[in-house]
């Protein structure tokens, strides 16, 4: 079963903003990223997933149930974007009252096992010190780690998560990416919106891409990286290290590579000892094995060659780029 499954999803605001006919799927034991530059319609998307936003038109289903019903939302977790809890409540009070909201009965959500159970997520969360102080005098950091706490508290089956690390320092992060990890390794899938590229990197084994409220893009992530390289996004990069490079060499191997990959090769860096790093925006592996046969003819040492790694970064810039109509860099 798919933990999250959408068709033609759509909300606007009044016609605008908002996302449009979102298709996608998020299947079980995951951690899913949901990527896109701001205004991009994640939130809208997530707020739709969680029930606090009524589509427009579409369909969806979350763990098997059409959106808002009460047999999904007890094994949902969510963590919203901006939020905030009571000043005067301690850790404790707040998790008990998200208990009820829950659909704990006052006297269950008052039982020793649910105080146990509110203690186990505050320890895992990293809030165990701090229980029994008021939550007007938390860090945002320390507020992030409360709303995650509530997220996890009633042991969902799909958490979704719209920017849990946004306020968190480097240690925070990497114990939420452990805690996540944990997650996913117990068959709990995580939906992720995120703008945290490197936390993606790490945790994600799918993603989708969101630019201007639609879909461009979703899959497990090396085929998302890889599409980059494959010549759909504008070719493929590939970089070459040489020797025997002289100041005038630029000029010679442009001319020896033809009209077709003159424009293609840029110098990265070269030294004064005849190390250069060429880079070249080529259509496919031929022309990438042409460029070296090039470099042999012009007197050139080719010490390696090889298409560039994509980094996420890479990959999300093109992405936006491709969609502002800009030309890939
Ligand atoms: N309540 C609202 N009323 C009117 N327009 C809205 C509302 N919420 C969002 N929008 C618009 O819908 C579009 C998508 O916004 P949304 O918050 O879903 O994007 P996002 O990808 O989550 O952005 P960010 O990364 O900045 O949080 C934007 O153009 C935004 O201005």
């Amino acid at each position: 079963m798919m933990m999250i499954d959408t068709e033609q999803l759509t909300k606007t605001y009044n016609g605008r903003g908002g996302c449009r006919g979102i298709t996608l799927q998020v299947p079980q034991g995951c951690i899913f990223g949901l990527l896109g530059p701001n205004g991009a319609g994640k939130s809208t998307f997530v707020k739709m997933l969680a029930g606090l936003h009524r589509p427009d038109s579409g369909r969806a289903a979350v763990l098997g149930h059409p959106l808002g019903r009460a047999e999904a939302r007890r094994k949902l977790g969510y963590l919203p974007e901006l939020f905030r809890f009571q000043d005067w409540l301690t850790p404790e009070e707040v998790l008990r009252f998200h208990g009820r909201l829950g659909g704990l009965s006052s006297k269950d959500a008052r039982s020793s096992a649910f105080r146990s159970r509110i203690r186990e997520v505050l320890e895992l969360v990293g809030l165990s010190e701090a229980a029994d102080r008021r939550v007007g005098g938390f860090s945002k950091g320390m507020q992030q780690r409360l709303g995650l706490a509530a997220a996890l508290l009633l042991e969902p089956e799909l958490v979704i998560l719209d920017e849990p690390a946004s306020a968190l320092d480097p240690v925070g992060r990497y114990e939420i990416r452990s805690l996540l990890k944990k997650l996913r390794n117990k068959g709990v899938t995580v939906f992720l919106n995120t703008h945290l590229l490197e936390d993606v990197e790490e945790l994600c084994d799918e993603a989708a891409f969101l630019y201007g409220g639609e879909l461009l893009a979703a899959g497990p992530l090396h085929k998302l990286l890889g599409s980059a390289q494959d010549g759909s996004a504008g070719g493929m990069g590939w970089r070459f290290r040489l020797g025997g490079w002289l100041p005038e060499s630029l000029a010679e191997v442009r001319d020896a590579a033809g009209d077709e990959l003159s424009s293609a090769l840029s110098l990265v860096e070269s030294d004064p000892n005849g190390n250069a790093l060429l880079s070249a925006r080529v259509a496919d592996r031929e022309q990438a094995g042409y460029l070296v046969s090039v470099f042999v003819r012009s007197g050139l040492t080719l010490y390696e060659a090889g298409p560039e790694t994509n980094s996420l970064e890479d990959w999300f810039i093109r992405m936006a780029q491709s969609r502002q109509g800009g030309a890939p860099q």
